[in-house]
C-alpha cells in the first residue's frame, strides 16, 4: 500500500512560449519546473494551484481559468510515498514573472525547452502538453535520475479520467 501525497502543478503557457520556473531549494532544486507544491488541509486542488502559482512567481490566476490537463503520479523504489499531481495550464494570467525565494521564472520557446535540467521524466509527456492530449502517467524511480519503468496513457478528457477512476 502507498501512502498517497497531493501536489499541484502549473504551467502558464503563450502561443508558442512556456513559463518555467528554477526551483531554488527543497524537493527538485536546480531543476526548471511548472509551479506547485503540496495541497493543504481544508483547500481545494485549484485553489492550492493558484495559490502556489502566486507564492513561487508572483502571478495571478483565477482558479476557473486553470484548465487540468493531466494527472501525474510518481513512486520511487523502496519508498511508500506516492506522488498524485495534478497538473493544470492557462494562457490566462495577470501579472508580470517575478523571482521568489522558491523559483526563478523564465519564458522559454516551446522548441527550446531545457530538459537536460529538468525531471527525467519530462521529456516523456511535454509533447501530450504542447500538443493540447489530456493524459495520464506513472513514473517509478529509482533514486531521483532512473526511472525503472513508466506509463502515459492519453485520455479522452481529465473529467472521463477521474469520473472512470472513481468506479474502480
Ligand atoms: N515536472 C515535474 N514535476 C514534478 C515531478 N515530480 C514532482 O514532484 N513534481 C512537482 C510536483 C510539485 O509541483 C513539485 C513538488 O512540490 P514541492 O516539494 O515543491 O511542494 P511545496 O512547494 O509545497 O514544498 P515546500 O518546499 O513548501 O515544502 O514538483 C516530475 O517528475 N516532473
Amino acid at each position: 500500500m502507498h501512502v498517497k501525497k497531493l501536489f499541484t502543478l502549473v504551467f502558464i503557457q503563450k502561443e508558442n512560449e512556456i513559463l518555467l520556473g528554477l526551483k531554488k531549494r527543497g524537493f527538485g532544486m536546480n531543476k526548471w519546473n511548472g509551479f506547485g507544491g503540496k495541497v493543504e488541509p481544508n483547500e481545494t486542488i485549484i485553489d492550492a494551484a493558484a495559490r502556489e502559482l502566486k507564492e513561487e512567481c508572483c502571478l495571478i490566476v483565477k482558479p476557473g481559468d486553470l484548465k487540468n490537463i493531466a494527472h501525474l503520479e510518481f513512486t520511487f523504489e523502496g519508498q511508500p510515498t506516492l506522488m498524485d499531481v495534478r497538473v493544470f495550464s492557462t494562457k490566462i494570467f495577470e501579472g508580470t514573472p517575478k523571482e521568489t525565494e522558491e523559483m526563478k521564472p523564465k519564458w522559454f520557446d516551446n522548441d527550446g525547452v531545457p530538459f537536460d535540467d529538468m525531471w527525467l521524466d519530462d521529456k516523456l509527456w511535454f509533447p501530450y502538453l504542447f500538443q493540447g492530449k489530456p493524459f495520464f502517467g506513472h513514473f517509478h524511480y529509482e533514486g531521483f535520475d532512473k526511472i525503472l519503468n513508466y506509463k502515459i496513457e492519453e485520455q479522452v478528457s481529465m473529467e472521463a479520467f477521474y469520473a472512470n477512476r472513481k468506479l474502480k
